[in-house]
């Protein structure tokens, strides 16, 4: 994006490095994340204002551990190393890195020795910062200076004595660093002289640019969910490419009750998009009989989303990209990002993808979190309803139907999820919450309705309050409510005879039941 003002962010690898980028974006400035080994030529175009050097699961010792070609430290601007980025810039000084005994994760307490430094403007002397690292620094190197201690790395922060070259060896863009984005902002503004005028209306237009470059003049199809991430970016690519856009919206047969009717409605109807709705619900189901592993289930919904839309690619002229509102998180947790991330669950969208598509995938909200999102959207004009709308998983019911997935099941969880969101609707509570859902238990329990014994299933019922659905907490609902919620569920679902409440936060739990 043409800019006068950014800064870049080389990558070595760190599952934070999109956070550092994200917290530069709170603070309207523009950056970019390149690869480590970018020409040093490069950064020394004008428009990039200072470097920050992210973290990285390997250690300086590593043979073949990502370094930085040496000319990059000629470069005539304010660089900030963080964790790796800092154990690089103490090596290439002649400083001493150490491999340590005790790896240190977690909470740790800074120590501010040179309290003026512009970098820790606006700090106390001590302050509680967030650490994730095995090597630590020995010896700073003779041209630096010690800005900061903590009991377990002697050296937690340092600066060049003449230039503006820093380096921490905690991670400031981790919200549980306290005045981490405080520290951020002193580098990036104070020290790097960036003006803070980039705002997410920017981010709009560059994506539009872009969108229209890699297109051209062929035709995107969008898997539209009618969900928040896919809506908005059906909105921006629409703004890009207009009628080159054709949207498909796949029932799976796991959707919630009227879903289908709703999303043509909206979409089609309302908006005069493009839409395609395809019923196939037979395939999936079919597919999926029998199976009860989630990991499994993921993988078979995720390859079948991508068989039914390039089926229906074909049938349409000079489609040769697949469109879908995939944030970060998605990509982050599905663990194809680069770093030492484990897979927690394949979504669907990311890690359930097949090898090879004939479609080349276009993903306009891959570096986005969901209230980012959201604000992407309110700029682009979508309703305030469509906005704040929960979050719906691409698998759908079926990774809330715990085990074998059948369509008795499908039709039990759906009356029940619609009583829950319909309460939480009455009482208000909708949009106190961040996700809300009902979960069907393959347990059965036995009860007492009028008389008779009952012998039926469990339903749980989840709400969660979180802003990026990285972490989460579960909502404190009020008793009364839930207990409205559990005896409409109870008196007018067949198949369920109790309710239970979920009150895990994430971690250790996810959101989803699998
Ligand atoms: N039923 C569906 N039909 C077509 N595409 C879908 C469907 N479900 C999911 N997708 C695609 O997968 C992507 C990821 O799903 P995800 O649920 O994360 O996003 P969303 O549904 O757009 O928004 P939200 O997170 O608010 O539910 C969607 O953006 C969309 O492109
Ligand atoms: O589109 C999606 N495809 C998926 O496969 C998928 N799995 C989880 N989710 C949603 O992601 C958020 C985090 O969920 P978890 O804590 O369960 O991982 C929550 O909002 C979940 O609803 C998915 N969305
Ligand atoms: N988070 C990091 O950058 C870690 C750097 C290096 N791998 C260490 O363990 O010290
Ligand atoms: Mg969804």
């Amino acid at each position: 994006m043409e800019t006068q003002n950014k800064i870049a962010i080389l990558d070595f690898g760190s599952q934070y490095t999109k956070l550092i980028a994200r917290r530069i974006r709170e603070l309207s400035i523009y950056s970019e994340i390149l690869p480590y080994n970018t020409d040093p030529a490069d950064l020394a175009d004008p428009s990039i204002k200072g470097v920050i050097l992210s973290g990285g699961p390997r250690s300086v010792f590593d043979k073949g551990a990502p370094a930085l070609d040496q000319k990059f430290w000629e470069i005539d601007k304010p660089i900030l190393g963080i964790c790796y980025g800092l154990q690089l810039m103490c090596r290439d000084f002649n400083g001493e890195v150490v491999s340590a005994d005790d790896r240190e994760y977690g909470p740790a307490n800074l120590q501010l020795d040179h309290h003026n430094s512009p970098l820790f403007k606006g700090f106390e002397a001590k302050t509680r910062v967030w650490m994730s690292h095995g090597d630590r620094l020995d010896k700073a190197p003779a041209d630096f200076h010690i800005l900061g201690t903590s009991e377990n790395a002697p050296i937690t922060a340092m600066a060049h004595n003449q230039r503006p070259l820093y380096g921490i060896q905690f991670h400031p863009e981790v919200s549980h660093s306290e005045n981490g984005l405080t520290l951020i902002k002193n580098f990036v503004t104070d020290i790097c002289g960036c003006a803070q005028d980039w705002l997410m209306k920017d981010y709009i237009e560059a994506a539009v640019e872009e969108i229209r470059e890699q297109v051209g003049d062929d035709h995107v199809l969008l898997g539209l969910s009618g969900g928040v991430d896919s809506s908005v970016a059906a909105a921006l690519i629409h703004k890009a490419i207009g009628d080159q856009l054709t949207c498909v919206f796949v029932d799976h047969g796991m959707m919630r009750k009227d879903e289908r009717k709703q999303v043509v409605h909206t979409f089609k109807d309302q908006f005069g998009i493009h839409l395609i709705p395809v019923d196939a619900s037979d395939l999936f189901l079919g597919r999926l009989a029998g199976v009860d592993d989630p990991e499994q289930k993921r993988k078979i919904i995720g390859r079948t989303f991508v068989e039914v839309f390039e089926s229906e690619s074909k049938k349409l002229n000079n489609v040769t990209y697949l469109a879908q509102g995939t944030l970060y998180p998605d990509v982050i947790e599905s663990a194809v990002a680069v770093g030492p991330a484990q897979t927690i669950k394949s979504h669907h969208n990311v890690g359930g993808l097949p090898e090879k598509m004939h479609l080349k995938l276009l993903e306009p909200l891959r570096d986005l979190f969901k209230d980012e999102v959201r604000q992407v959207g309110r700029l682009l004009g979508l309703p305030e309803v469509m906005v704040e709308r929960h979050p719906f998983p691409g698998p759908g019911l079926a990774v809330r139907i715990l085990g074998e997935i059948t369509r008795e099941g499908v039709a039990v969880l759906q009356e029940a999820d619609a009583i829950f969101i319909d309460m939480l609707h009455q009482w208000g509570l909708y949009n106190e919450v961040s996700q809300a859902f009902a979960v069907l238990l393959p347990v059965r329990t036995v009860g007492i309705m009028g008389d008779e014994r009952t012998y039926e299933q469990v339903c749980a019922i989840r709400s969660v309050s979180t802003t990026d659905f990285m972490t989460a907490d579960w909502s404190r609902l009020p008793y009364d409510f839930l207990g409205e919620v559990s005896s409409r569920i109870v008196n007018e679902v067949k198949g369920i005879n109790r309710v239970v409440f979920d009150i895990t936060s994430k971690p250790p739990g996810t959101i989803e039941w699998e």
